[in-house]
């Protein structure tokens, strides 16, 4: 692997047997992140994202799910490259909080209600550093105040539903940065906060990037966020990516259908009032997934669909320059049809 890179995920596959058959929530996706980049993966419910997620956590509930193919290779901090699909429940412990940490959409859900936050922060300290417990509270002291939470001595002695809901994500970030990580994987890590707090949250996680260097593995439905945060973006589609590129040229000019509709219906925030375009919403649903579409699975939904072209055989990822990734057979025509010279 690149010494550059931090991540390299080559063609992974989680599938889900259930009763009623075998959701293959993701379906041989493959990106890389290096070191201190920070990637999104968008895409709408149900697209694959917080799988792709749990899976390089490999924190797979099993059963019904299971890694079924595919790389994770990963750096450690040692400098090693591991494959983190392979390892055991002891080894991934040890990567676990140490070299990567993952920060939730609702911190309830994984801070515990019953000790206080100084306690949980403390914890993962004294577990990963081998720090002693009072080293470990003055460190958590430290990350609380790092993290913008004032009185962080004080706020040791709280408990979580002391706090509000933008301050828990702060806990949960400083708790996930107590070890420094070299890869945070943030799931929708402001979505059930107010606007105003999410500002603040995200501004924070990127102040705190540019000071301990980590890089960020993001997954979002929100386009807005991605602008804002993200170096490159993997766009996701009923378990594949259907795109890949560095965040401008897919926002200035996406190549896939379905990254076009995404960016169609939300406002476009870099552009003035009479620039907007009108919103559409993409017609339809995202398919079931124990019924995908055959061939591409979009094309249900995809206004530039050619019977016998879309609906045959699933697409191949393809680089159409400069690492700009696309999972469309017709994606150069429809470049032409827009006018678009490359
Ligand atoms: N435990 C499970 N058992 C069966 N299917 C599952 C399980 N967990 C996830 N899935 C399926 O995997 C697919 C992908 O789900 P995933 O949660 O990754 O989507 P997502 O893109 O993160 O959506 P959201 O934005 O709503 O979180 C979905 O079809 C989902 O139903």
């Amino acid at each position: 692997m690149d010494d550059k890179r931090l991540l390299e995920v080559k063609d992974l596959k989680v599938h889900f047997f259930t009763d009623d058959g075998v959701v293959k929530a993701v379906d041989g996706v493959s990106f890389h992140i290096d070191k201190g980049e920070t990637l999104a993966v968008v895409g709408e419910s149900g697209s694959g994202k917080s799988v792709t997620s749990l899976a390089i956590m490999r924190l797979i509930p099993n059963p019904p799910g299971r890694i079924v193919g595919g790389e994770i290779l990963f750096r450690g901090k040692d400098g090693q490259v591991k494959d983190l699909a392979k390892q055991d429940e002891a080894s991934m412990r040890k990567i676990r909080g140490n070299d990567i940490a993952m920060i939730f959409q609702e911190p309830m859900t994984s801070l515990n209600p019953v000790y206080t936050v100084g306690d949980q922060i403390a914890e993962a300290i004294v577990l990963h550093q081998g720090k002693s417990k009072k080293e470990a509270l003055e460190l958590s002291a430290e990350m609380l105040d790092l993290v913008g939470i004032p009185e962080p001595r004080k706020r040791l002695s709280n408990y979580p539903h002391q706090m509000s809901g933008g301050m828990r994500q702060r806990v949960m970030i400083a708790m996930a940065l107590s070890c420094n990580p070299s890869l945070l994987i943030a799931d929708e890590p402001t979505t059930a906060l107010d606007v105003t707090i999410q500002a603040q949250i995200l501004e924070l996680m990127y102040k705190l990037q540019e000071e301990i260097g980590m890089s960020i593995l993001f997954i979002t439905h929100n386009l807005g966020v991605v602008a804002e945060m993200a170096d490159r973006v993997v766009v996701m589609y009923a378990g594949r990516a259907v795109e890949e590129a560095d965040v401008t040229p897919t926002f200035k000019r996406p190549k896939h259908p379905y990254t076009m509709g995404l960016l169609n219906s939300v406002p476009r925030l870099d552009l003035a009032a009479e620039h907007q375009q009108r919103l559409e919403a993409i017609p339809g649903n995202v398919p079931n997934p124990l019924r995908l579409p055959s061939g591409c699975a979009f094309h249900p939904r995809c206004k530039y669909f050619q019977a016998g072209r879309c609906d045959t055989d699933i697409p191949l990822l393809q680089d159409t320059g400069g690492g700009h990734m696309v999972r469309c057979v017709r994606w150069a025509e429809i470049q032409a049809e827009q006018g678009v010279t490359a």
